[in-house]
């Protein structure tokens, strides 16, 4: 049983992808984590269920969606990584997919279209993420929870709503995913300070819709001089990344592979904090006393219970502050927006 377990540790390090994926996994015991993906059939559903069966800290893969699953959850299950693949394709499935479930992500729902906001989602959406909490809070109260489903201003306050009316809330285990803000911050600013990609590092606080995603390029790094007008492009292109794919694509919906690569790092960094490795740091969106928004994007440390430290937005230059207090009225009234629908 010992040398078993060792041999597939063994085999767990020194794959290929074992190498990329596990980047600063110290600890030789890898856990048993079940990670669940609602609306895994889905533009980010599919490649972001192919991430998750490459990581190689995942043992349990339930792919869930309303449409489509069975071939999905095939499909992936055919890759020979650690990982065991079941699909779920109903309503009277959704609890088996969710029951010792570890993280949940969650990217169901419709995407937006030319012309539209996120906002203009919150009708349908609001509706699919309040089914999917209630689901979460009776079969696995304890998972940490990814929201990628827009608008992720108002679904994440929705989502702690639902969890305060169970009893279940935990606000250290409610995340909204802002890291493709994070992701866009990075290759722009490499683009444009000539440094190399993988070594950039820029916080990006606040939401995740246009002016309320506020990239802080004065904490950038490697440090690059780039005039005013350059930083006020970066931001405004970070701002409005989404719809520039959504323009792009022309009406067949918004970014997929892109948001497959953010989930994947942001539950990744979940499942090291779960699994104790130290100083995993991601911006999310979050419950916080950051600003007096009830909820915020900034960065955070995560750890064994999810949230361990939700960490301050540090020294602003003058214009990021101006467009902090910009940005508050419209997050404010997108969560109120949220915790209005969830209570009512
Ligand atoms: N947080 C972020 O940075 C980003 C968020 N998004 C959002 O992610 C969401 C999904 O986008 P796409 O994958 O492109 O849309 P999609 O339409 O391609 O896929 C959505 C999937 O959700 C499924 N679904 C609908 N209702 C469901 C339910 N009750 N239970 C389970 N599954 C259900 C659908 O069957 C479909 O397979 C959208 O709301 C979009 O705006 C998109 C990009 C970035
Ligand atoms: O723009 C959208 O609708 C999808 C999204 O959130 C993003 O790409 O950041």
């Amino acid at each position: 049983m010992r040398t078993s377990m060792l041999r597939s540790i063994k085999s767990l390090t020194t794959s290929p992808s074992a190498h990329i994926l596990r980047r600063g996994y110290a600890s030789e015991a890898v856990p048993q984590r079940k990670v669940t993906v609602l609306g895994a059939a889905g533009g980010i559903g599919q490649p972001l269920s192919l991430l998750m069966k490459l990581n190689p800290l995942v043992s349990n893969l339930a792919l869930y969606d309303i449409a489509n699953t069975p071939g999905v959850a095939a499909d992936i299950s055919h890759i020979n990584t650690r990982s065991e693949v079941v699909g779920y394709a109903s309503d009277a499935e959704l609890g088996k997919a969710l029951e010792g479930a570890d993280v949940v992500i969650i990217p169901a729902g419709v995407p937006r279209k030319p012309g539209m906001t996120r906002d203009d989602l919150f009708n349908i959406n609001a509706g699919i993420v309040k089914g999917l909490c209630e689901a979460i809070a009776k079969h696995c109260p304890k998972a940490l929870v990814n929201m990628i489903s827009n608008p992720v201003n108002s679904t994440v306050p929705i989502a702690a709503e639902i969890f305060k009316k169970a009893g279940t809330y935990d606000p250290k285990r409610l995340f909204g995913v802002t890291t493709l803000d994070v992701v866009r911050a990075k290759t722009f600013y490499a683009g444009k300070a000539m440094v190399p990609v993988a070594e950039v590092n820029v916080p990006v606080v606040g939401g995740h819709a246009g002016i309320t995603i506020l990239p802080l390029f004065s904490q950038a790094t490697p440090k690059a001089n780039l005039s005013d007008e350059e930083l006020t492009a970066l931001t405004k292109r970070t701002q409005d990344g989404g719809t520039e794919v959504v323009e792009a694509k022309a009406g067949k919906g918004s970014a997929t592979l892109s948001m497959a690569y953010a989930g994947a790092i942001f539950a990744d960094a979940c499942l090291k904090g779960l699994n104790g490795v130290p100083d995993v740091i991601e911006c999310s969106f979050v419950q916080s006393t950051v600003t007096e928004l009830p909820f915020f994007a900034s960065r955070v440390r995560l750890g064994k219970n999810g949230v361990e430290e939700v960490l301050g937005l540090g020294s602003l230059s003058d214009y990021e502050k101006e467009g902090l207090e910009k940005l508050k009225p419209e997050l404010l009234s997108s969560i109120e927006k949220g915790i209005k629908f969830a209570t009512q």
